[in-house]
């Protein structure tokens, strides 16, 4: 996880292009991109970049979906395989309608091609995990990600709250078309999150119901990341190093390499595959996995001429879950 969080003030940096808001520094990649060299903020020292891919499975859900024994056996292989290992795996006929994913990521720009003004106005409500930020810009002062991020929590047994009146308080009457799309997107990322923990459950030998009626009445952080292309890519990241806190997280990423994983001593990229998410597991899932599972160290690299979006749910159990090892 990044380190630098700092509460201190951000000083005005002269060497950055930027209008002060409240103290805090404002991401403005247009004006960054025609300044000669990366502001310091953003330089993360000895980057190293992945040189080879990631051997991560891709597992198709098609038969596990469908009870077929030879193929739920086989999947399970491959996810036991992947999380002692790494915890990454990607999966594909995996039940998410594809037009819903493509409508999903290019949604992004309704939000991230604001008026930057306007993106200032959704402010980020630090503690609850919601709205909108910039290079999050005003928690931390070194390392800073070269990316702007719009966050919000989901719960799937009580959505309304959240799709009405903080969508409708934030988009105005943009709201009903971000609403329906980001309603259905977590609707499904959700029932996808449940057949998951039952792989997961089956591939850890407890009944495969075990985990689905622990995630019961949990919840979702959403994440969409937008990294816009960085001329000095090869000085800055768009999220830095961190393993997820939470416990299974599905990304859904666009057809531009940025995400890399941090196994076997170094950094390996994650191939991006059309029809495919990207799942790995989380903190707290190595915790309900005795510790067998793996919660890996993971970056997203920026590109030096095309954007890059990627849409993270971030699972939860209820808050007041007790997380405990299995005694068995
Ligand atoms: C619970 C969370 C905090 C972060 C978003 C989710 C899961 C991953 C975390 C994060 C991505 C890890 C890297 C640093 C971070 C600040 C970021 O780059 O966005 C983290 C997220 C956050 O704290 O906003
Ligand atoms: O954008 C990516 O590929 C990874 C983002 C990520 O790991 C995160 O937001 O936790
Ligand atoms: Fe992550």
């Amino acid at each position: 996880m990044n380190s630098n969080k700092d509460s201190s003030v951000v000083l005005p940096q002269p060497s950055m292009e930027q209008t002060q808001k409240n103290g805090s520094i404002v991401f403005d990649y247009h004006k960054l991109q025609k300044q000669a060299n990366l502001p310091t903020e953003f330089i993360w020292p000895n980057l190293e970049l992945a040189q080879e891919e990631l051997r991560e499975p891709l597992i198709d859900l098609h038969g596990f979906l469908s009870g077929d024994e030879r193929a739920t056996a086989e999947a399970i292989d491959l996810v036991r395989g992947a999380c002692v290992n790494h915890g990454f795996f990607q999966v594909i006929n995996h039940g998410v309608d594809a037009s819903l994913l493509k409508a999903a990521i290019e949604e992004t720009d309704s939000i991230f091609k604001l008026p930057l003004e306007r993106k200032l106005s959704i402010p980020i409500k630090t503690g609850l995990a919601k709205g909108y930020a910039g290079a999050h810009a005003g928690r931390f002062t070194t390392n800073l990600p070269w990316k702007e991020t719009f966050t919000f929590n989901y719960h799937e047994k009580d959505a309304e709250p959240l799709f009405v009146d903080y969508f409708k308080s934030v988009f105005g009457q943009d709201f009903e078309r971000k609403r329906w799309i980001y309603q259905k997107y977590c609707q499904a990322m959700w029932k996808l999150s449940g057949v998951l923990f039952e792989l997961l459950a089956m591939s850890l030998g407890v009944d495969r119901k075990h985990y689905k009626k622990f995630f019961e009445d949990g919840y979702s952080i959403v994440r969409f990341n937008f990294y816009p292309p960085c001329k000095n890519s090869a000085l800055t990241l768009g999220t830095g190093p961190h393993y997820d806190p939470n416990s299974l997280t599905i990304l859904h990423q666009e057809q531009v390499e940025g995400l890399e994983v941090f196994s076997n001593n170094k950094w390996q990229t994650i191939r991006p595959r059309s029809d495919a998410l990207v799942i790995n597991i989380g903190d707290t899932f190595v915790a309900l996995s005795n510790g067998l599972y793996k919660s890996c160290l993971h970056r997203a690299v920026v590109n030096g001429e095309r954007e890059r979006r990627s849409l993270a749910f971030f699972v939860n159990p209820k808050a007041d879950n007790v997380v405990k090892s299995r005694t068995t």
